[in-house]
Protein backbone atom coordinates (compact mmCIF):
# COMPACT_ATOMS: atom_id res chain seq x y z
CA UNK A 1 0.00 0.00 0.00
CA UNK A 2 1.40 3.76 -0.59
CA UNK A 3 1.45 5.02 2.76
CA UNK A 4 2.84 8.90 3.92
CA UNK A 5 4.00 9.57 7.68
CA UNK A 6 3.93 13.07 8.86
CA UNK A 7 6.34 13.58 11.25
CA UNK A 8 9.99 12.01 11.87
CA UNK A 9 9.89 11.80 15.33
CA UNK A 10 10.10 8.52 17.42
CA UNK A 11 6.48 7.14 16.81
CA UNK A 12 6.84 8.77 12.97
CA UNK A 13 10.26 6.84 11.77
CA UNK A 14 9.05 3.68 13.31
CA UNK A 15 5.85 3.85 12.20
CA UNK A 16 7.42 4.84 8.14
CA UNK A 17 10.30 2.33 8.74
CA UNK A 18 7.98 -0.93 10.06
CA UNK A 19 5.40 -0.46 7.58
CA UNK A 20 8.19 -0.50 4.94
CA UNK A 21 9.43 -3.48 6.32
CA UNK A 22 6.15 -5.30 5.45
CA UNK A 23 6.25 -4.00 1.63
CA UNK A 24 4.22 -1.04 1.86
CA UNK A 25 5.74 2.16 -0.16
CA UNK A 26 6.41 4.43 2.85
CA UNK A 27 6.75 8.52 2.16
CA UNK A 28 8.07 10.58 5.66
CA UNK A 29 7.14 14.13 5.69
CA UNK A 30 8.80 16.02 8.37
CA UNK A 31 9.04 20.09 8.66
CA UNK A 32 12.34 20.09 9.90
CA UNK A 33 15.22 20.10 7.16
CA UNK A 34 17.81 18.79 9.68
CA UNK A 35 15.86 15.46 10.47
CA UNK A 36 15.22 15.14 6.49
CA UNK A 37 18.97 15.44 5.70
CA UNK A 38 20.28 13.29 8.21
CA UNK A 39 17.84 10.49 7.34
CA UNK A 40 18.88 11.13 3.52
CA UNK A 41 22.20 10.41 4.15
CA UNK A 42 21.58 6.99 5.78
CA UNK A 43 21.48 7.75 9.30
CA UNK A 44 18.66 8.47 12.16
CA UNK A 45 18.09 11.43 14.62
CA UNK A 46 17.85 9.31 17.37
CA UNK A 47 19.15 6.63 19.49
CA UNK A 48 16.98 3.27 19.00
CA UNK A 49 17.84 -0.02 19.08
CA UNK A 50 17.49 -2.03 15.75
CA UNK A 51 15.58 1.03 13.49
CA UNK A 52 18.92 2.17 12.06
CA UNK A 53 19.25 -1.60 10.10
CA UNK A 54 15.39 -1.32 8.71
CA UNK A 55 15.72 2.43 7.69
CA UNK A 56 19.06 1.75 5.54
CA UNK A 57 17.27 -1.38 3.97
CA UNK A 58 13.81 0.01 2.81
CA UNK A 59 15.19 3.13 1.57
CA UNK A 60 17.96 0.80 -0.42
CA UNK A 61 15.29 -1.46 -1.21
CA UNK A 62 13.12 2.13 -2.66
CA UNK A 63 10.39 1.31 -0.25
CA UNK A 64 10.97 4.17 2.29
CA UNK A 65 11.52 7.74 1.44
CA UNK A 66 12.11 11.14 3.26
CA UNK A 67 11.03 14.58 2.15
CA UNK A 68 10.35 17.77 3.52
CA UNK A 69 8.02 18.48 0.62
CA UNK A 70 4.45 19.15 1.46
CA UNK A 71 2.36 18.16 -1.63
CA UNK A 72 4.71 15.35 -3.19
CA UNK A 73 4.22 13.70 0.41
CA UNK A 74 0.21 14.40 0.46
CA UNK A 75 -0.25 13.29 -3.23
CA UNK A 76 2.12 9.64 -2.42
CA UNK A 77 -0.51 8.18 0.32
CA UNK A 78 -4.15 6.73 0.30
CA UNK A 79 -3.33 6.69 4.23
CA UNK A 80 -1.59 9.50 5.75
CA UNK A 81 -0.40 8.94 9.33
CA UNK A 82 -0.18 12.22 12.18
CA UNK A 83 2.74 11.51 14.20
CA UNK A 84 3.62 14.80 14.86
CA UNK A 85 4.05 15.92 18.73
CA UNK A 86 1.32 17.12 20.86
CA UNK A 87 3.39 19.27 23.29
CA UNK A 88 1.75 20.09 27.16
CA UNK A 89 0.13 23.82 26.35
CA UNK A 90 0.60 26.03 29.56
CA UNK A 91 -2.72 24.90 30.94
CA UNK A 92 -1.20 21.42 30.87
CA UNK A 93 -3.52 20.73 27.99
CA UNK A 94 -2.08 18.72 24.76
CA UNK A 95 -1.17 21.36 22.30
CA UNK A 96 -2.57 20.45 19.05
CA UNK A 97 -1.45 23.08 16.71
CA UNK A 98 1.24 20.53 15.02
CA UNK A 99 -1.33 17.66 14.28
CA UNK A 100 -4.01 20.17 13.15
CA UNK A 101 -0.87 22.23 11.12
CA UNK A 102 -0.61 19.09 9.20
CA UNK A 103 -4.91 18.47 9.28
CA UNK A 104 -4.74 21.44 7.01
CA UNK A 105 -2.14 20.68 4.75
CA UNK A 106 -3.74 17.54 3.80
CA UNK A 107 -7.18 19.15 2.96
CA UNK A 108 -4.75 22.30 0.93
CA UNK A 109 -3.53 20.13 -1.16
CA UNK A 110 -5.18 16.43 -1.43
CA UNK A 111 -6.19 15.49 -4.89
CA UNK A 112 -8.03 12.52 -4.01
CA UNK A 113 -9.51 9.80 -1.32
CA UNK A 114 -6.99 9.85 1.66
CA UNK A 115 -7.74 7.75 4.82
CA UNK A 116 -6.52 10.32 7.55
CA UNK A 117 -4.81 8.12 10.66
CA UNK A 118 -4.24 10.11 14.42
CA UNK A 119 -1.23 8.69 15.63
CA UNK A 120 -0.30 11.39 17.71
CA UNK A 121 -1.45 11.02 21.16
CA UNK A 122 -4.49 13.01 21.06
CA UNK A 123 -7.05 14.22 23.29
CA UNK A 124 -10.51 13.07 23.20
CA UNK A 125 -12.24 14.76 19.90
CA UNK A 126 -9.41 15.73 17.91
CA UNK A 127 -10.69 13.49 15.00
CA UNK A 128 -13.44 15.73 14.93
CA UNK A 129 -11.21 19.03 14.77
CA UNK A 130 -8.84 16.92 12.56
CA UNK A 131 -11.84 16.46 10.13
CA UNK A 132 -12.73 19.94 10.44
CA UNK A 133 -9.42 21.43 9.48
CA UNK A 134 -9.28 19.55 6.77
CA UNK A 135 -13.09 20.03 5.32
CA UNK A 136 -12.52 23.66 6.03
CA UNK A 137 -9.00 23.86 3.16
CA UNK A 138 -11.24 21.86 1.07
CA UNK A 139 -14.06 24.45 1.58
CA UNK A 140 -11.77 27.14 0.68
CA UNK A 141 -10.47 25.82 -2.45
CA UNK A 142 -14.14 25.54 -3.27
CA UNK A 143 -13.80 21.86 -4.76
CA UNK A 144 -15.38 18.61 -3.05
CA UNK A 145 -13.20 15.77 -1.92
CA UNK A 146 -13.77 12.34 -0.17
CA UNK A 147 -11.81 12.21 3.13
CA UNK A 148 -12.10 9.62 6.33
CA UNK A 149 -10.30 10.61 9.94
CA UNK A 150 -9.37 7.50 12.04
CA UNK A 151 -7.72 7.01 15.21
CA UNK A 152 -4.85 4.32 15.75
CA UNK A 153 -2.98 5.45 19.12
CA UNK A 154 0.42 4.25 19.36
CA UNK A 155 1.71 2.30 22.23
CA UNK A 156 5.52 1.53 21.63
CA UNK A 157 8.06 2.26 24.52
CA UNK A 158 11.35 3.67 23.47
CA UNK A 159 14.10 1.57 23.81
CA UNK A 160 11.58 -1.33 22.70
CA UNK A 161 10.09 0.79 19.91
CA UNK A 162 10.58 -1.50 16.64
CA UNK A 163 10.05 -4.71 18.85
CA UNK A 164 7.03 -3.39 20.21
CA UNK A 165 5.27 -1.82 16.81
CA UNK A 166 6.39 -5.56 14.67
CA UNK A 167 4.37 -7.58 17.54
CA UNK A 168 1.63 -5.06 19.05
CA UNK A 169 -0.02 -6.71 22.33
CA UNK A 170 -3.03 -4.91 20.47
CA UNK A 171 -3.83 -2.29 17.70
CA UNK A 172 -6.41 -0.11 18.44
CA UNK A 173 -8.56 1.45 15.41
CA UNK A 174 -11.18 3.95 15.76
CA UNK A 175 -12.98 4.71 13.01
CA UNK A 176 -16.72 5.29 11.53
CA UNK A 177 -15.96 4.84 8.23
CA UNK A 178 -15.89 0.98 6.73
CA UNK A 179 -13.30 2.18 4.01
CA UNK A 180 -10.81 2.88 6.72
CA UNK A 181 -11.46 0.19 8.97
CA UNK A 182 -10.41 -2.14 5.86
CA UNK A 183 -7.83 0.05 4.82
CA UNK A 184 -6.35 -0.10 8.56
CA UNK A 185 -7.00 -3.98 8.73
CA UNK A 186 -5.08 -4.79 5.49
CA UNK A 187 -2.17 -2.33 6.69
CA UNK A 188 -1.73 -4.28 10.02
CA UNK A 189 -2.58 -8.19 8.92
CA UNK A 190 1.51 -8.78 8.47
CA UNK A 191 2.11 -7.52 12.10
CA UNK A 192 -1.16 -9.10 14.46
CA UNK A 193 -0.92 -12.85 14.54
CA UNK A 194 -4.23 -12.94 16.46
CA UNK A 195 -7.38 -11.21 14.69
CA UNK A 196 -8.15 -10.62 19.04
CA UNK A 197 -5.66 -8.28 18.55
CA UNK A 198 -7.15 -5.67 16.40
CA UNK A 199 -9.68 -3.52 17.78
CA UNK A 200 -11.65 -1.34 16.33
CA UNK A 201 -14.21 1.16 17.74
CA UNK A 202 -15.66 4.19 17.71
CA UNK A 203 -13.20 7.22 17.51
CA UNK A 204 -13.46 8.68 21.05
CA UNK A 205 -12.55 5.43 22.67
CA UNK A 206 -9.61 4.73 20.53
CA UNK A 207 -8.49 8.55 21.80
CA UNK A 208 -9.46 7.78 25.14
CA UNK A 209 -7.81 4.59 25.29
CA UNK A 210 -4.34 5.88 24.59
CA UNK A 211 -4.40 7.83 27.80
CA UNK A 212 -6.06 5.45 30.06
CA UNK A 213 -3.50 2.87 29.12
CA UNK A 214 -0.40 5.58 29.70
CA UNK A 215 -2.65 6.74 33.11
CA UNK A 216 -2.94 3.45 34.36
CA UNK A 217 0.92 2.67 34.17
CA UNK A 218 1.52 5.75 35.70
CA UNK A 219 -0.52 4.93 38.46
CA UNK A 220 1.14 1.55 39.21
CA UNK A 221 4.61 3.36 39.54
CA UNK A 222 3.20 6.33 41.45
CA UNK A 223 1.76 3.83 43.75
CA UNK A 224 4.35 1.83 43.84
CA UNK A 225 6.88 4.88 44.93
CA UNK A 226 4.65 5.57 47.69
CA UNK A 227 4.28 2.07 49.47
CA UNK A 228 8.30 2.32 48.75
CA UNK A 229 8.23 5.26 50.94
CA UNK A 230 6.37 3.61 53.71
CA UNK A 231 8.29 0.59 53.14
CA UNK A 232 11.16 2.42 54.15
CA UNK A 233 9.43 3.81 57.47
CA UNK A 234 8.31 0.63 58.64
CA UNK A 235 11.24 -1.88 58.00
CA UNK A 236 9.94 -3.83 55.28
CA UNK A 237 11.40 -4.52 51.25
CA UNK A 238 9.86 -2.77 48.44
CA UNK A 239 11.17 -5.68 46.10
CA UNK A 240 10.01 -8.65 48.10
CA UNK A 241 6.47 -6.75 48.30
CA UNK A 242 6.65 -6.44 45.12
CA UNK A 243 7.21 -10.03 43.85
CA UNK A 244 4.94 -10.79 46.33
CA UNK A 245 1.72 -8.81 44.96
CA UNK A 246 3.55 -9.30 41.29
CA UNK A 247 2.58 -13.21 41.54
CA UNK A 248 -1.13 -12.49 41.70
CA UNK A 249 -2.63 -12.86 37.79
CA UNK A 250 -4.61 -9.97 38.68
CA UNK A 251 -2.30 -7.85 39.23
CA UNK A 252 0.65 -8.95 37.17
CA UNK A 253 4.69 -8.36 37.15
CA UNK A 254 4.85 -4.98 34.96
CA UNK A 255 5.77 -1.79 35.89
CA UNK A 256 5.52 -2.17 39.56
CA UNK A 257 9.40 -1.34 40.07
CA UNK A 258 9.68 1.68 42.76
CA UNK A 259 12.53 3.81 41.67
CA UNK A 260 13.37 7.73 41.31
CA UNK A 261 10.31 8.49 39.19
CA UNK A 262 9.14 7.80 36.10
CA UNK A 263 10.08 10.49 33.33
CA UNK A 264 9.91 10.75 29.12
CA UNK A 265 8.44 12.19 26.55
CA UNK A 266 4.51 10.25 27.43
CA UNK A 267 3.49 9.64 30.97
CA UNK A 268 4.11 13.07 32.48
CA UNK A 269 2.67 15.20 29.77
CA UNK A 270 -0.44 12.43 29.07
CA UNK A 271 -1.12 12.25 32.71
CA UNK A 272 -1.20 16.12 32.51
CA UNK A 273 -3.28 16.07 29.55
CA UNK A 274 -5.80 13.96 30.81
CA UNK A 275 -6.57 15.21 33.98
CA UNK A 276 -7.14 18.85 32.01
CA UNK A 277 -9.36 17.40 30.00
CA UNK A 278 -11.22 15.73 32.37
CA UNK A 279 -11.29 18.99 34.59
CA UNK A 280 -12.66 20.30 31.56
CA UNK A 281 -15.31 18.00 30.95
CA UNK A 282 -16.73 18.80 34.74
CA UNK A 283 -15.42 15.53 36.20
CA UNK A 284 -11.85 16.13 37.84
CA UNK A 285 -9.63 13.12 37.89
CA UNK A 286 -8.45 13.21 41.60
CA UNK A 287 -6.17 9.32 41.67
CA UNK A 288 -4.79 10.65 38.76
CA UNK A 289 -3.58 14.49 40.05
CA UNK A 290 -2.08 12.46 43.15
CA UNK A 291 -0.14 10.21 40.54
CA UNK A 292 1.37 13.39 39.70
CA UNK A 293 1.96 14.87 42.96
CA UNK A 294 3.71 11.70 43.85
CA UNK A 295 5.84 11.78 40.63
CA UNK A 296 6.89 14.93 41.19
CA UNK A 297 7.81 14.02 44.68
CA UNK A 298 9.71 10.75 43.78
CA UNK A 299 11.86 12.68 41.29
CA UNK A 300 13.64 14.69 44.70
CA UNK A 301 14.06 11.10 46.48
CA UNK A 302 17.14 10.92 45.51
CA UNK A 303 18.07 14.53 46.79
CA UNK A 304 16.11 13.72 50.04
CA UNK A 305 18.52 11.04 50.86
CA UNK A 306 21.93 13.29 49.68
CA UNK A 307 20.71 15.52 52.20
CA UNK A 308 19.82 13.23 54.91
CA UNK A 309 23.90 12.07 54.51
CA UNK A 310 25.60 15.29 53.88
CA UNK A 311 23.06 18.26 54.92
CA UNK A 312 21.62 20.89 52.85
CA UNK A 313 24.81 22.15 51.26
CA UNK A 314 26.46 20.13 49.32
CA UNK A 315 29.38 22.92 48.34
CA UNK A 316 32.96 20.68 48.50
CA UNK A 317 31.33 16.98 47.27
CA UNK A 318 31.41 15.28 44.57
CA UNK A 319 29.30 12.47 42.99
CA UNK A 320 29.25 10.43 40.25
CA UNK A 321 25.96 9.87 38.29
CA UNK A 322 25.56 6.68 36.32
CA UNK A 323 22.73 7.72 33.60
CA UNK A 324 21.02 10.26 32.56
CA UNK A 325 18.22 9.30 29.85
CA UNK A 326 14.72 9.05 31.26
CA UNK A 327 14.98 4.66 30.59
CA UNK A 328 17.97 2.64 29.31
CA UNK A 329 18.37 2.14 26.06
CA UNK A 330 17.55 5.88 24.46
CA UNK A 331 19.27 9.01 24.74
CA UNK A 332 15.75 10.65 24.90
CA UNK A 333 16.17 13.11 28.32
CA UNK A 334 12.34 14.21 28.12
CA UNK A 335 11.09 14.88 31.43
CA UNK A 336 14.03 12.58 32.93
CA UNK A 337 14.28 12.52 36.53
CA UNK A 338 18.34 13.01 36.16
CA UNK A 339 17.44 16.54 35.27
CA UNK A 340 15.92 17.42 38.55
CA UNK A 341 18.10 15.40 40.88
CA UNK A 342 21.16 17.17 38.84
CA UNK A 343 19.75 20.40 38.77
CA UNK A 344 18.48 20.05 42.59
CA UNK A 345 22.49 18.56 43.62
CA UNK A 346 23.98 21.53 41.58
CA UNK A 347 21.90 24.56 43.05
CA UNK A 348 23.45 23.05 46.87
CA UNK A 349 26.84 23.25 45.44
CA UNK A 350 27.53 20.15 44.48
CA UNK A 351 30.05 18.96 41.94
CA UNK A 352 28.45 16.23 39.72
CA UNK A 353 30.40 13.66 37.06
CA UNK A 354 27.80 12.00 34.79
CA UNK A 355 27.99 8.77 32.39
CA UNK A 356 25.68 7.55 30.15
CA UNK A 357 26.34 5.14 27.11
CA UNK A 358 24.51 6.78 25.04
CA UNK A 359 22.26 10.48 26.21
CA UNK A 360 25.56 12.15 26.39
CA UNK A 361 25.35 14.64 23.79
CA UNK A 362 21.69 14.78 24.58
CA UNK A 363 22.14 15.98 28.19
CA UNK A 364 24.91 18.35 27.01
CA UNK A 365 22.45 20.19 25.21
CA UNK A 366 19.30 20.13 27.64
CA UNK A 367 21.64 20.78 30.73
CA UNK A 368 24.00 23.33 29.29
CA UNK A 369 24.92 25.99 31.77
CA UNK A 370 24.62 23.95 34.76
CA UNK A 371 27.54 24.69 37.50
CA UNK A 372 29.69 21.95 38.53
CA UNK A 373 28.47 19.32 36.21
CA UNK A 374 31.22 17.77 33.94
CA UNK A 375 30.53 14.67 31.72
CA UNK A 376 32.79 11.40 31.70
CA UNK A 377 33.50 9.27 29.20
CA UNK A 378 32.91 5.72 31.10
CA UNK A 379 31.29 5.11 33.90
CA UNK A 380 34.81 3.76 35.75
CA UNK A 381 35.79 7.04 35.12
CA UNK A 382 32.73 9.10 36.52
CA UNK A 383 34.12 7.57 39.73
CA UNK A 384 37.65 9.36 39.68
CA UNK A 385 37.63 11.22 42.68
CA UNK A 386 33.75 11.21 43.71
CA UNK A 387 32.82 11.16 47.14
CA UNK A 388 29.68 8.95 46.32
CA UNK A 389 27.43 7.50 43.53
CA UNK A 390 24.39 8.33 42.30
CA UNK A 391 22.86 5.74 40.09
CA UNK A 392 19.48 7.22 38.19
CA UNK A 393 19.12 4.65 34.52
CA UNK A 394 19.37 1.32 35.16
CA UNK A 395 21.53 0.84 32.14
CA UNK A 396 22.52 -2.98 31.90
CA UNK A 397 26.39 -1.85 32.19
CA UNK A 398 25.66 -1.02 35.27
CA UNK A 399 23.96 -4.46 36.72
CA UNK A 400 27.35 -5.74 37.96
CA UNK A 401 29.89 -3.18 38.44
CA UNK A 402 33.55 -4.38 39.66
CA UNK A 403 32.27 -3.76 43.94
CA UNK A 404 35.89 -3.67 45.13
CA UNK A 405 36.88 -0.97 42.25
CA UNK A 406 33.49 0.79 43.07
CA UNK A 407 34.33 0.65 47.01
CA UNK A 408 37.79 2.21 46.48
CA UNK A 409 36.99 5.15 44.05
CA UNK A 410 34.37 6.38 46.28
CA UNK A 411 35.95 8.38 48.77
CA UNK A 412 33.04 7.58 51.77
CA UNK A 413 31.49 4.39 50.25
CA UNK A 414 28.34 5.63 49.72
CA UNK A 415 25.66 4.27 46.81
CA UNK A 416 22.51 6.07 46.28
CA UNK A 417 20.78 3.64 43.65
CA UNK A 418 17.51 5.36 42.07
CA UNK A 419 16.91 2.25 40.41
CA UNK A 420 17.13 -0.78 42.98
CA UNK A 421 20.01 -2.44 40.96
CA UNK A 422 22.05 -4.15 44.02
CA UNK A 423 21.27 -6.31 46.91
CA UNK A 424 21.47 -4.18 49.84
CA UNK A 425 22.65 -6.88 52.27
CA UNK A 426 25.63 -7.94 49.49
CA UNK A 427 26.53 -4.17 49.16
CA UNK A 428 26.98 -3.61 53.25
CA UNK A 429 28.99 -7.07 53.15
CA UNK A 430 30.99 -5.40 50.72
CA UNK A 431 31.58 -2.51 53.00
CA UNK A 432 29.52 0.02 50.74
CA UNK A 433 27.04 2.16 52.56
CA UNK A 434 23.92 1.58 50.16
CA UNK A 435 20.65 3.89 50.03
CA UNK A 436 18.02 1.98 47.70
CA UNK A 437 14.15 3.26 47.20
CA UNK A 438 11.95 1.29 49.74
CA UNK A 439 14.48 -1.31 51.00
CA UNK A 440 15.81 -1.76 54.54
N1 LIG B 1 7.91 8.88 21.87
C1 LIG B 1 7.18 7.83 22.14
O1 LIG B 1 7.69 6.83 22.65
C2 LIG B 1 5.71 7.80 21.83
C3 LIG B 1 5.01 6.59 21.91
C4 LIG B 1 3.62 6.57 21.63
C5 LIG B 1 2.98 7.75 21.26
N2 LIG B 1 3.68 8.91 21.18
C6 LIG B 1 2.97 10.11 20.72
O2 LIG B 1 3.28 10.28 19.33
C7 LIG B 1 3.39 11.67 19.01
C8 LIG B 1 4.76 11.95 18.43
O3 LIG B 1 5.73 11.71 19.44
P1 LIG B 1 7.29 11.72 19.11
O4 LIG B 1 8.00 11.39 20.36
O5 LIG B 1 7.52 10.91 17.88
O6 LIG B 1 7.45 13.29 18.76
P2 LIG B 1 8.74 14.11 18.34
O7 LIG B 1 8.57 15.44 18.97
O8 LIG B 1 9.97 13.29 18.57
O9 LIG B 1 8.58 14.26 16.75
C9 LIG B 1 7.58 14.99 16.12
C10 LIG B 1 8.07 15.35 14.72
O10 LIG B 1 7.01 15.98 14.00
C11 LIG B 1 7.57 17.01 13.18
N3 LIG B 1 6.50 17.93 12.78
C12 LIG B 1 5.87 18.87 13.53
N4 LIG B 1 4.92 19.49 12.79
C13 LIG B 1 4.94 18.93 11.56
C14 LIG B 1 4.18 19.12 10.37
N5 LIG B 1 3.19 20.03 10.29
N6 LIG B 1 4.49 18.39 9.26
C15 LIG B 1 5.47 17.47 9.32
N7 LIG B 1 6.22 17.23 10.43
C16 LIG B 1 5.95 17.94 11.55
C17 LIG B 1 8.64 17.60 14.05
O11 LIG B 1 9.58 18.34 13.28
C18 LIG B 1 9.23 16.34 14.70
O12 LIG B 1 10.28 15.81 13.91
C19 LIG B 1 3.08 12.41 20.31
O13 LIG B 1 1.71 12.72 20.33
C20 LIG B 1 3.41 11.39 21.39
O14 LIG B 1 2.68 11.61 22.57
C21 LIG B 1 5.03 8.95 21.43
O1 LIG C 1 8.06 -0.30 36.82
C1 LIG C 1 8.40 0.76 36.26
C2 LIG C 1 8.33 0.95 34.85
C3 LIG C 1 8.73 2.18 34.31
N1 LIG C 1 9.19 3.16 35.12
C4 LIG C 1 9.57 4.47 34.54
O2 LIG C 1 8.51 4.93 33.71
C5 LIG C 1 9.01 5.75 32.66
C6 LIG C 1 8.41 5.33 31.33
O3 LIG C 1 8.91 4.07 30.96
P1 LIG C 1 8.33 3.26 29.72
O4 LIG C 1 6.87 3.17 29.83
O5 LIG C 1 9.08 1.99 29.63
O6 LIG C 1 8.79 4.17 28.50
P2 LIG C 1 8.06 5.06 27.38
O7 LIG C 1 8.87 4.91 26.16
O8 LIG C 1 7.81 6.42 27.93
O9 LIG C 1 6.64 4.33 27.07
C7 LIG C 1 5.39 4.73 27.64
O10 LIG C 1 4.85 5.82 26.93
C8 LIG C 1 4.64 5.58 25.52
C9 LIG C 1 4.18 6.88 24.90
O11 LIG C 1 2.82 7.10 25.09
C10 LIG C 1 3.64 4.44 25.37
O12 LIG C 1 3.42 4.21 23.97
C11 LIG C 1 4.17 3.19 26.05
O13 LIG C 1 3.21 2.14 25.95
C12 LIG C 1 4.44 3.53 27.52
O14 LIG C 1 5.01 2.40 28.20
C13 LIG C 1 10.54 5.62 32.72
O15 LIG C 1 11.06 6.78 33.33
C14 LIG C 1 10.77 4.40 33.60
O16 LIG C 1 11.98 4.48 34.33
C15 LIG C 1 9.28 2.98 36.50
O17 LIG C 1 9.69 3.88 37.24
N2 LIG C 1 8.89 1.76 37.02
Amino acid sequence: MKVTVIGTGYVGLVTGACLSEMGNHVVCLDVDPEKIRILKEGGIPIHEPGLLEIVQRNVAGGRLEFTTDVEAAVAHGTIQFIAVGTPPDEDGSADLQYVLAAARNIGRTMTDFKVIVDKSTVPVGTGDKVKAAVQDELDRRGIRLDFAVASNPEFLKEGAAVADFMRPDRVVVGADDERAILLMKALYAPFIRNHDRMMVMDLRSAEFTKYAANAMLATRISFMNELALVAEKLGADIELVRQGIGSDPRIGFHFLYAGCGYGGSCFPKDVKALIRTAADAGQPLQLLQAVEAVNDRQKLVLVDKVVARYGEQLTGKTFAVWGLAFKPNTDDMRDAPSRVVIAELARRGAKLQAYDPVAVPEAQRVLAGTPGLSYADSARAALEGADALIIVTEWKEFRTPDFEALRESLADRTVFDGRNLYEPKLMRSLGIEYHGIGRP
